[in-house]
């Protein structure tokens, strides 16, 4: 299959998943349009590396036929999905897309499987992902671009999610983060 097949079926693969899982977890009745995690700065991103896609595949067609900078893209969008959906299905109810700013009873401190390893695997693996579709497209451009705004994402995302989970979980989450790495770069 051809790259940019490839980079077409993954966004499939990734916004029905993320949507299919949603629902499973929290039910039907708590799922809308944006559990498809599909924003307008989003789609704007994606339609910039389609257009750097085409753009360079007509002025510079070598710079698209290097397979192994392919695959390995591939494979880092593969290692990002399976380390996004583990964190999903271990989180289970505790997982929301929408950061919860007040406790409830079923939200639990998610310590075990990917959690073990470190704190914000979801995050973790959609970084590896974003910049994985743009490695598989040979878009060097897009794979800095995305790279620096996923990770600036993170970096001011952190800190508010983890602020409330201090006031949730208290000296747990403290001894928590003091021994798990945040799994973001640069990201104590
Ligand atoms: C989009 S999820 C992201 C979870 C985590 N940051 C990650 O990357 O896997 C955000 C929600 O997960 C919750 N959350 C994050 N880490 C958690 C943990 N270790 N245990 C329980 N809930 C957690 C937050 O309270 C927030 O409402």
């Amino acid at each position: 299959m051809d790259p940019l097949s490839q980079f077409l079926l993954a966004i499939l693969f990734f916004h029905s998943s993320e949507y299919i899982l949603a629902a499973a977890i929290h039910g039907m009745s708590n799922v809308n349009v944006k559990s498809l995690l599909v924003s307008k700065e989003y789609v704007l991103a994606m339609v910039f590396a389609l257009l750097e896609y085409f753009f360079e595949l007509l002025l510079f067609p070598g710079l698209k036929e290097h397979l192994w900078v392919s695959n390995l893209g591939l494979a880092m969008l593969v290692v990002g999905e399976i380390v996004r959906k583990l964190a999903i299905v271990t989180a289970g109810r505790s997982f929301t897309h929408l950061i919860r700013v007040y406790h409830e009873d079923h939200h639990k401190l998610v310590t075990s499987g990917v959690y073990a390893f470190v704190r914000h695997p979801s995050y973790c693996g959609f970084l590896i992902w974003s910049v994985g579709t743009q490695i598989m497209l040979c878009n060097p451009i897009a794979t800095v671009g995305f790279a620096v705004v996923v990770w600036r994402f993170f970096v001011a995302r952190i800190p508010y999610e983890e602020y409330f989970l201090r006031q949730f979980f208290g000296a747990d989450y403290e001894e928590y983060a003091r021994r798990v790495p945040s799994g973001v770069p640069f990201v104590m």
